[in-house]
């Protein structure tokens, strides 16, 4: 069995700016995961939208293929996807359910799908209002993030990174699956995310497992440890873009999903600068010694690519 970690947690509600902003700086050179409490969604909240979720997953197939993810929002059936491209494995033992900007921050919104008032009544106002809520919450951590960068805590705002934000939420369910002998199925096979942070909310049922030790990602062999669920705690993990920003200070640490034979449900929020924000070293993290090791890229570029790697299309 794999070792559990014990990630720093961070309180989003401290007035202790400074002090958070230090802590969330060491979080993310060592680790680039820790613990969030105080974020601002109450669990009354939190238990509506699992308990959504666990409805929508429900429905017979074929209400759920209506709703065939398109332009990255929607289902995705199992084994859809394949977030280790260079595995040759059948796909991920997992559905899912994308919902990206809402309408009161993109007009891109109306690529969004919703299921049915009819048969879900109360899914989009509760899906909805969680996303809000986690949006405000990730761009109070990015301030922080900035902070811990020594740069002005609205950095990420004024390079236009929120311009709007392009945030997806990704409701998951993990049907809990187990392969026959030593064959290995992953709920979710070891991946980094893509983006600027992911904030994470799990169900209690294990599975989630991060390298820490393997800072070059391709070195092997990989170590994996479990990243248990704290109650009231989201899991925040450090995504691509802003390794390179950071020019690999912060980590973008490499995570899988075990299939444990036990079904689970979590719902991952990807918060991702937005399609015409460049993403390029910051000065502070580059000198002579260590130059940019990736040229600047604009975000939506970058995220066109990495879907179009993880759905083969
Ligand atoms: O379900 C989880 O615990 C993690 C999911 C994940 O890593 C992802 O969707 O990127
Ligand atoms: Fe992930």
């Amino acid at each position: 069995m794999a070792k559990a970690l014990q990630l720093p947690i961070i309180d989003l509600a401290s007035p202790d700016r400074i002090s958070t902003a230090n802590s969330i700086r060491q979080a993310c050179i060592e680790c680039g995961f820790f613990y969030l409490i105080n974020y601002g969604v109450e669990q009354e909240l939190l238990k509506q939208v699992f308990d959504e979720s666990k409805r929508f997953f429900s429905l017979p197939l074929e209400e759920k293929m209506k709703l065939l993810h398109r332009e990255t929002r929607g289902y995705t059936p199992l084994y859809a996807e394949n977030l280790n491209p260079s595995s040759s494995s059948k796909g991920d033992s997992k559905e899912s359910f994308y919902i990206g900007p809402l309408e009161s921050i993109s007009s891109h919104s109306n690529l969004n799908q919703w299921p049915s008032e009819e048969v879900l009544p109360s899914w989009r106002p509760t899906i909805e209002s969680y996303y809000e809520r986690v949006l405000t919450a990730g761009k109070k951590l990015i301030s922080l993030i900035a902070l811990a960068l020594n740069l002005d805590e609205d950095f990420f705002e004024k390079v236009g990174a929120f311009n709007p934000p392009m945030p997806f939420l990704r409701l998951i369910h993990y049907p809990g699956e187990l392969g026959l002998s030593d064959e290995e199925i992953f709920g979710a096979s070891a991946h980094s995310d893509y983006g600027m942070i992911t904030l994470l909310a799990t169900d209690g049922v294990g599975g989630l497992q991060a390298c820490l030790v393997c800072r070059d990602k391709s070195k092997q062999p990989l170590v994996w440890e479990d990243v248990d669920h704290i109650n009231g705690a989201l899991i925040v993990n450090i995504g691509d873009m802003t390794e390179r920003w950071t020019n690999c200070l912060f980590r973008s640490t490499l995570h899988r999903v075990m299939s444990t034979g036990r079904e689970r449900y979590s719902m991952a929020f990807f918060l991702n600068p937005s399609a015409d924000c460049v993403v390029e070293c910051l000065e502070s993290c580059c000198s002579e010694l260590t130059p940019p090791r990736f040229p600047p890229v604009r975000s939506g570029d970058y995220l066109g690519e990495r879907f179009r790697l993880t759905y083969g299309s």
